[in-house]
């Protein structure tokens, strides 16, 4: 039985309605900078909070968490490079496999160790495909995952990675070109994955306008995380925001 932020995300692929994860590291806010851009994120209509890194090196996850949930009542959802960024506090956990990898500690190793400590959080868990693309230069995910991302333009490579993924019965795919892109994740790429896939498609990675989440949308992702652009910019947050929900009339 799935829990409630995944009925969610699938009610909305059902209904064709598109959602805006706001991708907040740890180790680059403050709970000063969460009481400003937190209330700001709700205006606009950020329709999740998604928390975490490659790597982090701060040990405040739990007060970091406490601190969005005080401030929205979206779902808070742990999206860790780590076993280590766990957090009971909040709503759900993006529990990765590395499939586009060859590396068995993102595929299963680190899964194995942490498994009675997961198992114990009571979060609910997304069993999700993370697939790390290559995004025009190295970013921290391709290094800290130690496994050859995907190439830029081997769509075939991804539509495979991502039905293989689905049918062993992973409930979600994340395609990533790591934080803070040079170019994120294209179009033909997602639309490649999403026309032969069931089940909600995220795509994140160097989207740092409007258009390019719009792009993203209209190519076949039900989810679009943004998180390096709006650290730089937070006044992104609105024009993603309404991209994702309204569509860009100019594309
Ligand atoms: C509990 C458990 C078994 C944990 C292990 C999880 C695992 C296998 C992780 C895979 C490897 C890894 C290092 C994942 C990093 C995840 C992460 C936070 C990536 C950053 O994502 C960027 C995002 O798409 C937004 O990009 P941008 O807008 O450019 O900042
Ligand atoms: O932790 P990540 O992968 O989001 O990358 P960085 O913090 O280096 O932007
Ligand atoms: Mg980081």
């Amino acid at each position: 039985m799935q829990g409630l932020v995944y009925q969610s995300l699938q009610e909305k692929k059902i209904r064709g309605a598109k959602s805006f994860a706001l991708l907040i590291d740890p180790d680059k806010v403050t709970p000063a900078l969460l009481q400003e851009l937190v209330p700001r994120a709700e205006a606009a209509g950020v329709d999740y909070y998604f928390v975490g890194g490659s790597l982090v090196i701060s040990d405040g996850l739990d007060e970091c968490v406490l601190a969005i949930k005080a401030l929205t009542a979206k779902p808070v959802v742990l999206f860790p490079g780590a076993p280590s960024q766990l957090s009971r506090h909040a709503d759900a956990l993006l529990y990765l496999s590395l499939i586009s990898g060859r590396n068995p500690e993102l595929l299963i190793g680190q899964h194995v160790l942490s498994a009675p400590f997961v198992k114990k959080s009571g979060l609910e868990l997304m069993p999700t495909g993370y697939m790390v693309v290559d995004g025009g230069a190295p970013t921290t995910v391709s290094y800290i995952s130690n496994a050859a991302p995907i190439p830029h333009d081997k769509a075939d490579i991804a539509l495979c990675t991502a039905l293989a993924g689905e049918m062993l019965g992973l409930k979600l795919i994340y395609i990533d070109a790591g934080s803070g892109a040079r170019r994120p994740v294209s179009a033909e790429m997602i639309g490649a994955v999403a026309q032969h896939i069931d089940v909600p498609l995220i795509v994140g990675g160097g989207i740092r306008t409007g258009e390019a989440a719009w792009a993203a949308c209209q190519a076949g992702a039900d989810v679009v995380v943004v998180g390096n652009a709006i650290e730089k910019d937070p006044a992104l947050l609105e024009e993603i925001a309404a991209a994702v929900h309204g569509g860009v009339t100019s594309l």
